[in-house]
């Protein structure tokens, strides 16, 4: 059938289609890099004006007891249920950088005389950095080891595996549960990064006994440039939870002001300093387009999206003037990897067709489809613009 009529005919079936309204997007722009930069949920502007003008600005310094000094954990209530996850065991502070620092030296001394940090090799940079960092604070080793040969690499001596749910590259999706069952095999503990998997898929940390899990919030969750990162303490390891950066934030009774650190008693102990409040408060608005959303029918959507747009770049490009890098089959996230060797080329010119996707180093087109408001057509349309650009360059 034709590639157009398709486009039409899911865009008419895709229970999700509603949603694109709650988002501002400039009219003609296909927009594919949500998985680096979600786009604005429309309520988000408004309520910042409510905001800055009512809470700011009329409460003034009230408004730390009217909401604001509790919002890590209230905003982390409302990533609780993407991630699987019961109430109690999440905040919201900080970027995933400084979150993956604070887990792995905390999983570090969970895990008294084990002496190695495993990392995923492909890991998104500062993952390996930090571990690195932690490493060498911690008197660890650090490895990094491809995730397919964490069954060899695992042993009496890791203390703790550092892993991406999905690959930021190439969309690869890890196997949570087999692989979460395999490092607690070894005895050692897991920290996932969520940042390519959250609003993606169902997300099933609890069920699976995941120790430690940090994501970001502006990519699928839309919650705006540099908004605050999540992490997740398993409930049972929450008083032992041990993290390095012992700010006020994380003290039991911060307003006591005393001058020793005693950590609060549950998932707040992984706070440190003041939060961020107006980029807090702009990710809590944004989490309000999830309300009554399916993250199955989100996840229906987003195979079936990147399956069409691959199928549409099988179809319209010559063979062989590019290697789709994402898996195929189900173990991908929503995001299309393409390799051409003129890549960083190729996506100036879609970008300035107004077709946003985004290109890494050194050969990598990637294209990220949010179900939330990406379309068939937008697909499409994508595929046509490559191959046209492909084709004539
Ligand atoms: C897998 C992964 N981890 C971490 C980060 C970034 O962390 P931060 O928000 O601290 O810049 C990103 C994206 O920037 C990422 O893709
Ligand atoms: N966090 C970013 C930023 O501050 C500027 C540009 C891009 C980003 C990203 O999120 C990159 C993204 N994590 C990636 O997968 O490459």
């Amino acid at each position: 059938m034709d590639l157009t009529v398709r486009a039409a005919e899911l865009d008419a079936a895709d229970p999700l289609a509603r949603l694109r309204a709650e988002f501002d997007l400039p009219p003609g722009t296909v927009y594919l890099d949500g998985n680096s930069l979600g786009a604005p949920p429309r309520r988000v502007a408004d309520q910042m004006g409510r905001v800055v003008r009512e809470q700011w600005g009329g409460r003034l310094i009230r408004s730390w007891s009217e909401g604001w000094w509790e919002a890590p954990q209230r905003v982390g209530e409302r990533i609780a249920p993407l991630i699987g996850a019961v109430p109690g065991q999440v905040v919201v502070a900080d970027s995933t950088s400084v979150n993956i620092f604070k887990a792995l030296v905390a999983a570090v001394r969970l895990a008294p005389g084990r002496r190695e940090i495993l990392v995923d090799a492909a890991t998104f940079p500062t993952d390996g950095y930090i571990a690195s960092s932690v490493a060498e604070l911690t008197g660890t080793v650090l490895r990094a080891v491809d995730v397919d040969e964490l069954p060899t690499a695992l042993g009496e001596r890791t203390a703790v595996a550092l892993l991406n749910h999905v690959d930021y590259r190439t969309g690869r999706l890890h196997d949570m549960a087999a692989v979460t069952e395999l490092v607690h095999a070894a005895g050692a503990r897991v920290v996932w990064d969520l940042c390519h998997s959250v609003g993606v898929l169902p997300i099933a940390l609890d069920a699976l006994g995941v120790d430690l899990a940090v994501g970001c919030t502006y990519k699928f969750l839309n919650g705006g440039p540099g908004a605050p990162a999540f992490l997740y303490v398993r409930r049972d390891l929450q008083e032992t939870f041990d993290q390095p950066l012992s700010g006020w934030g994380g003290h039991r009774e911060p307003f006591a002001m005393a001058p020793d650190y005693v950590p609060a008693e549950g998932v707040e102990r992984a706070r440190c300093g003041t939060p961020d409040i107006l980029s807090l408060l702009a990710l809590e608005s944004a989490l309000e387009v999830w309300d009554g959303v399916a993250l199955a029918d989100v996840r229906a959507k987003g195979l079936s999206l990147t399956g069409f747009f691959i199928e549409c770049v099988d179809e319209l490009l010559p063979p062989g003037t590019v290697e789709v890098l994402t898996p195929r089959d189900e173990r991908r996230g929503h995001q299309v990897s393409l390799r051409h060797e003129a890549a960083e080329a190729v996506m100036t010119e879609l970008i300035k067709r107004e077709v946003i996707g985004d290109f890494r180093a050194p050969n990598v087109l990637r294209f990220g489809f949010a179900p939330l408001y990406v379309t068939y057509a937008d697909a499409l349309h994508a595929a046509r613009v490559l191959a046209d650009i492909v084709t004539t360059a």
